[in-house]
């Protein structure tokens, strides 16, 4: 990579990180590199008012460190307001490997990023994200303590993905008891955009309940066998957002509601797993509601999979975490009437009540 040196005359046009529309007054940011293994890891760290920062990792080959930097700055603010809305004595963290995890994650690399997670002394906690397996917690395992999702032979709570997923799926039928009257999702057409781990569990559970199920990704070889399992439709048009639809449940990554598809979109709900689905919060969340859109806020209905952690960290059985989950489904309701009581968006419904958790325990201490 070249990279171009800054002059130090110039650095205070840059701000390049207390500067960024992204930091929202995050604690602690830490750039982890290592020459032997190509380690290049950002650890954000937003607030750890409610307990340490847990947050999973996620491994993309950004275009830049800035894409990198942006990314962790925004997922890590998410985790902290969805363990507060969820409930969760934790805080906001997460952390991004820069580079591309089918060609360059290696068994060296993960233990060299453990040990950097070990060196902040449990303030951070990390977990699987895109591009991770179990496997890869496990190894983080053996050189900290502070990992999570980890494999249930190795007495973790094992893959959070369908937990996520499960979540989801009843934030969903919250949106539609709220904007249909009723929430069965039988022959509704519910587009799934990324059929990954939480992608294909959420079809599952779509397709048991008898709805009309369409499906894209990028992967050609996972739409085909995610087809065939549960027999749904491929999408094979090209522009998903100006598709006729009740529902559009994103579950590849985030921003896909911005100024480009917002207009286009011709769904009724937006309810999936990706982190960050709304490119700018306040002004995309407006458009919704203007639109009469309704959206079931990212960082409420997609928190199956820290509950599912947290287990770890709790020692609760399945059973809770599924209750746990399940409550997803009366959490999201309560928000999109308050959305309306107060006249506001339902991220900022959900933002509130968890910023409000947050104040009162800075309060109390
Ligand atoms: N895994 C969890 O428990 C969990 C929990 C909370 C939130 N999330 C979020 O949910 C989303 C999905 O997570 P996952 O674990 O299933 O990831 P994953 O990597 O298993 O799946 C992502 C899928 O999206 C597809 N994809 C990527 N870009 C695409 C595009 N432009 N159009 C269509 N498809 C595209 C990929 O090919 C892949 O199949 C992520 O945003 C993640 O942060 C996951």
């Amino acid at each position: 990579m070249v990279t171009e040196v800054i002059k130090t005359n110039e650095l205070h046009k840059i701000d390049p990180v207390f500067g960024q529309m992204s930091f929202d007054n995050h604690e602690q940011i830490v750039f982890c590199n290592d020459k032997d293994t190509g380690l290049k890891a950002i650890i954000g760290i937003h607030n750890t008012v409610l307990g340490p920062a847990l947050g999973g990792t996620r491994m993309w080959n950004y275009t830049s460190e800035w894409e990198a930097l942006n990314d962790v700055l925004r997922l890590s603010r998410g985790m902290t307001y969805k363990s507060a809305i969820t409930g969760l004595n934790l805080g906001g963290g997460k952390a991004v490997l820069i580079g591309d995890a089918k060609t360059q994650k290696t068994p060296e690399l993960m233990l060299k990023f453990g040990e950097f997670v070990h060196s902040l002394g449990g303030k951070y906690i990390t977990a699987e994200d895109v591009g991770m397996a179990t496997s890869d917690m496990d190894l983080v395992r053996t050189v900290t303590p502070y990992v999570t999702g980890i494999s249930e032979s190795k007495g973790g709570a094992g893959n959070p993905s369908p937990v996520t997923a499960y979540g989801v799926f009843m934030g969903m039928k919250a949106a539609a008891k709220y904007k249909f009257g009723s929430d069965i999702l039988e022959d509704k057409v519910i587009y799934v955009q990324g059929i990954g781990n939480v992608g294909e569990a959420l079809v599952e559970n779509l397709s048991n309940e008898g709805a009309k199920v369409y499906i894209a990704d990028i992967n050609q070889d996972r739409l085909e066998e995610v087809r065939d399992k549960y027999s749904v439709n491929i999408y094979g048009g090209d522009n998903i957002y100006a598709e006729e639809m009740d529902i559009y449940a994103p579950c590849a990554l985030g921003a896909t509601v911005n100024d480009f598809t917002i207009n286009q979109l011709s769904t009724k709900i937006i309810a999936g797993a990706a982190n960050n689905q709304l490119a700018e919060e306040q002004k995309h969340g407006k458009m919704l509601r203007e639109r009469g859109i309704v959206y079931a806020p990212d960082f409420l209905i997609n928190a199956g999979g820290i509950i599912n952690v947290y287990a770890e960290l709790e020692n609760y059985d399945r059973k809770e975490i599924m209750r746990k989950t399940e409550n997803i489904y009366n959490t999201t309701l309560e928000i999109l009437k308050k959305a309306d009581a107060d006249n506001i968006t339902t991220h900022q419904a959900a933002f509130n009540v968890a910023q409000a958790r947050i104040d009162a325990r800075k309060n109390e201490k």
